[in-house]
């Protein structure tokens, strides 16, 4: 279903800036999705991903900037002539049309020159194909399962063939086990259009990390990472990124002599990570992802502290120990003998698992969110 097109569409946010009357929903964003990617926008409540995924879709217009999609300037279009396709958490369908007739309803609704009906037919049918619901051409959305109702809206979306996909929050209204397997059905429907970036918007990690090739993490109104999954999970440039992508402990530590900080009492042994060379005596925050800690005392990092809480979580366990007077939770195979809360316990980890980061100002709303 690639709608005859050549290499593929690309989209660019040029310095786009929306407001709401006083509120700032997005700050000169400028950002480029690559023809056949999968960007995640990752941020938390209210940071404006929604307004810039409307940006592109022509229902939200900025305040300044441009938005470019396929090397056309699209900010002065309707949402019609825009080419794009998009799905939104509520899947939006018309109670009272069948599954058919919703999906045909962006072919129907074109004016001039109006399609031919035998090729409306043809490409509800492709388009109910691709997300496997060709069985229910005929059913009423009520009779359908939620899952079912947002495979509709995905394929009322793509009967447009659209150069670009845009999918808001799509998962959100369906239960987890329905999710993970709407998550893979969205992995392979980009496999089997490789050409059609996607830009899903999303405050799930889990679903940021599995489906995109590159995330955006957005803080309020503004882009504050952009990289691959691992790229941003390993490297993180700051405390927000740190803690939004992935898991993350996030140590206040004074630096010592290069390569060595204080955690409290605990002298430790560090990566240079996105913080760079460190005079004695600066403040900075250690991060320290949860799975890279062990128990017990193992090279020159050892941790010593009380059991707070153990959390049994299927193939691990996280363990919680308060040391130097802060929190350090460690994910760990699971244990045979679970360590008590009030049990004095030590836990470790490399040098190279501890990556210096800028000092956490704590007016940055990190937080942990796992
Ligand atoms: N139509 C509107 N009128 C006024 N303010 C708005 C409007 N739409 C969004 N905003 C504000 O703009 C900011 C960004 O909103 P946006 O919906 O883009 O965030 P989001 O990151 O998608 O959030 P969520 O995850 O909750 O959907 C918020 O402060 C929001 O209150």
């Amino acid at each position: 279903m690639t709608g005859g097109r050549g290499p593929g569409t690309g989209i660019r946010f040029d310095e786009v800036t929306v407001a709401y009357g006083g509120t700032v929903a997005l700050d000169t964003l400028d950002l480029t999705v690559r023809p056949g990617e999968v960007l995640a926008l990752l941020g938390p409540s209210g940071s404006g991903k929604t307004t810039a995924l409307r940006t592109v879709a022509g229902f939200v217009r900025p305040t300044g900037g441009r938005v470019w999609i396929g090397g056309r300037d699209v900010t002065d279009l309707p949402p019609h002539a825009r080419d794009v396709g998009m799905v939104v958490q509520s899947y939006a369908l018309f109670p009272h049309m069948r599954v058919e007739d919703n999906v045909a309803f962006g072919l129907k609704a074109r004016k001039a020159p109006k399609m031919p009906r035998a090729e409306i037919a043809a490409r509800v049918g492709e388009a109910l194909e691709t997300t496997g619901m060709s069985g229910y051409a005929r059913r009423y959305p009520r009779e359908l399962s939620g899952g079912q109702q947002q495979r509709v809206a995905i394929a009322r979306a793509l009967a447009v063939r659209p150069g670009v996909l845009l999918l808001d929050e799509p998962l959100s209204a369906l239960d987890a086990r329905l999710r993970s397997g709407m998550l893979a059905e969205l992995a392979r429907l980009h496999r089997e259009l490789p050409e059609v970036p996607m830009v899903y918007v999303t405050h799930d990690q889990v679903e940021a990390l599995t489906l995109a090739d590159r995330v955006a993490v957005m803080d309020r109104a503004r882009l504050r990472a952009l990289g691959t999954p691992r790229e941003l999970y390993r490297s993180p440039a700051d405390t927000f990124t740190a803690s939004f992508v992935g898991s993350a402990n996030l140590l206040p530590v004074t630096c010592a002599a290069e390569g060595t900080v204080r955690f409290g009492g605990t002298a430790l042994t560090v990566g240079l990570g996105a913080a760079g060379a460190s005079r004695a005596g600066e403040e900075r925050t250690l991060c320290v992802r949860p799975h890279r800690i062990v128990l017990g005392e193992d090279g020159p990092n050892v941790l010593r502290g009380t059991v707070t809480a153990v959390q049994w979580r299927g193939a691990t366990h996280r363990v919680a120990i308060e040391a130097e007077g802060h929190e350090v939770r460690a994910d760990v195979p699971e244990l045979d003998t679970v360590p008590a809360p009030g049990e004095r316990l030590a836990l470790s980890f490399a040098p190279g698992d501890a990556a210096l980061l800028p000092a956490r100002t704590g007016a940055n709303g990190a937080q942990d969110h796992d």
